[in-house]
């Protein structure tokens, strides 16, 4: 809701809507309205299924204004309605759950009840007199303020608006602005988007968002099984993987493979779940809310395993991410050798990507991987052995965090081709805290699938959401303590490139 771009074709000069709201998205604009309110019927329905593909291939909302029979008529995202209009509840009756249901408020009182009524947000305005809106009743940057604290649902500022005049939204708690003018009365539209959210990321903070946008009036939301063990101190297995999921805006599933009494210093002692009771959870969740991809993470014993495969191969599970946790940071083997075969024959066959770290990479290739030529040759050779494609990590290196990324021709469309491999090159974030970042990547790589993006997309969103949450510097705990899973949502966080 970050730069709400509200229609007017009081101004177009010759040019259309449907170009101005592509310039608008182009520049910016996060969310588009469609208010004429000088339009008929039929107008407002050939305006709408005009620009609703347009901002659905920018993976723009888009709503109308008022007119809650045309939203369902041409299947718009829902709709923006006032105080005397359609009341939010029979909007709400009549589009469903699924429809994003603004409501526009000028008090606190009014913007609670719009709340209990089950409106998505709210617009409030108009902070400043506009001509665009001459019957607008005035709100001041107090009362929006009073309404942002009021309320847990998204906010954004209407009136007025425009470079010049954001300052009224400072310190407020708004999510973003609604304009109309500064918008669609400007020369170029696109360049007016870009100054005004350049202005607004300023001032709101955050800036691109290091997480793909959800489709809109996402009513079924991905959601993502992690298969892992628990840790108690929350920093990884399967409380990094839940924050992680729920960072990415999805819906995390889990099937526990093991209970650990562990803190940042080291882990005291483990409880396996039997296989039978880890089977069962994995039936139980793909019986009714069947995940869109899966992390799996420590699997600890060969039976655990055959039940993990088994169970995953009966639901004819796809999207498999595999962490193949089997050696410490300090180089200690976490699994039996038993189990280690196990992988080998069971798991890893049914595996998208794996990604190993180094000393991992090493016990699966059979060959010392020491520097980036050894990563190289280790992904290829394990990519070419299991047909699916491997990520060796080399978080171990003194100077920097570079991965290489091995995909078999089943990844890159390119059959009659062999294996490709691509760099993915980061400094190394200079912290002690990296407890739980394998858990954290791969949860985020199955994420990223999760949401239809491609494996390469993926493992670079999946890494740059991980710099994010080792550069925000948490200092929690004695040891090695966790990063930061939630850091894209605190204020003025630095954003990673
Ligand atoms: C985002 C947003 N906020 C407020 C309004 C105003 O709605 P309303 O009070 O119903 O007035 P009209 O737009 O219908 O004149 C809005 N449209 N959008
Ligand atoms: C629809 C609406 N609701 C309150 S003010 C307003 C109009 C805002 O127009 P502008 O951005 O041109 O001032
Ligand atoms: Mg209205």
């Amino acid at each position: 809701m970050r730069l709400y771009a509200v229609t007017d074709r009081a101004w177009l000069n010759g040019r259309t809507l449907p170009e101005l709201v592509a310039d608008a998205i182009a520049g910016g604009a996060t969310f588009i309205q469609l208010r004429e309110k000088h339009a008929t019927h039929d107008e407002i329905v050939a305006l709408a299924r005009e620009l609703m593909p347009i901002c659905h291939a920018a993976g723009v909302p888009f709503v109308i204004d008022d007119e809650v029979e045309i939203a369902r008529e041409v299947g718009a995202d829902g709709v923006h309605v006032g105080q005397s209009d359609t009341a939010c509840a029979d909007a709400r009756r009549l589009l469903g759950d699924g429809a994003i249901i603004g409501v526009s408020v000028q008090t606190v009182e009014e913007a609670r009840a719009a709340q209990a009524a089950g409106a998505d947000y709210l617009g409030v305005g108009a902070l400043i007199p506009t001509p665009t809106k001459p019957d607008a009743v005035d709100v001041t940057s107090e009362e929006l303020a009073r309404i942002c604290r009021a309320v847990d649902i998204p906010v954004v500022g209407i009136g007025g608006l425009r470079v010049e005049t954001l300052d009224v939204l400072a310190n407020s708690g708004v999510d973003g602005a609604a304009v109309v003018s500064a918008l669609f009365a400007a020369d170029d539209a696109q360049a007016a988007a870009r100054s005004l959210r350049a202005r607004l990321d300023e001032m709101l903070g955050g800036g691109e968002s290091a997480f793909p946008a959800l489709p809109p009036a996402c009513a079924a939301l991905p959601a993502v099984l992690a298969i892992a063990g628990s840790d108690s101190s929350g920093g990884a297995g399967i409380q990094a993987d839940i924050k992680t999921v729920a960072a990415h805006g999805l819906f995390a599933e889990t099937a526990v493979t093991a209970l650990t009494a562990q803190n940042t210093m080291g882990v005291r002692n483990v409880l396996e779940a039997t296989p039978t009771f880890i089977a069962e959870q994995i039936d139980a969740i793909f019986e009714d809310i069947p995940p869109a991809a899966i992390k799996i993470g420590m699997c600890p014993s060969a039976p655990v395993i055959e039940a993990v495969a088994d169970a995953l191969t009966r639901w004819s599970a796809t999207n498999i991410v595999l962490d193949p946790v089997m050696v410490a940071t300090s180089g200690a083997r976490l699994i039996a050798e038993d189990a280690v075969h196990a992988l080998e024959d069971r798991l890893i066959p049914l595996a998208r990507l794996i990604t190993p770290n180094m000393p991992e990479a090493e016990v699966l290739a059979g060959f010392e991987v020491r520097d980036e030529k050894d990563q190289e040759r280790a992904a290829v050779a394990l990519a070419d052995r299991f047909g699916c494609a491997v990520l060796v990590k080399g978080g171990h290196g003194v100077h920097d965090a570079n991965d290489v990324l091995a995909l078999p021709p089943t990844e890159t469309a390119d059959v009659g081709a062999g294996v490709r491999t691509t760099w993915l090159r980061s400094p190394r974030v200079d912290t002690e805290n990296t407890h739980g970042t394998g858990c954290t990547l791969s949860s985020a790589i199955a994420c990223g699938l999760a949401r239809g993006l491609g494996l390469e997309e993926s493992v670079a969103a999946a890494k740059s959401y991980l710099m994010g949450a080792l550069e925000a510097g948490l200092n929690l705990g004695a040891g090695s303590g966790p990063i930061d899973h939630m850091w894209a949502y605190r204020p003025h966080q630095k954003v990673p490139v």
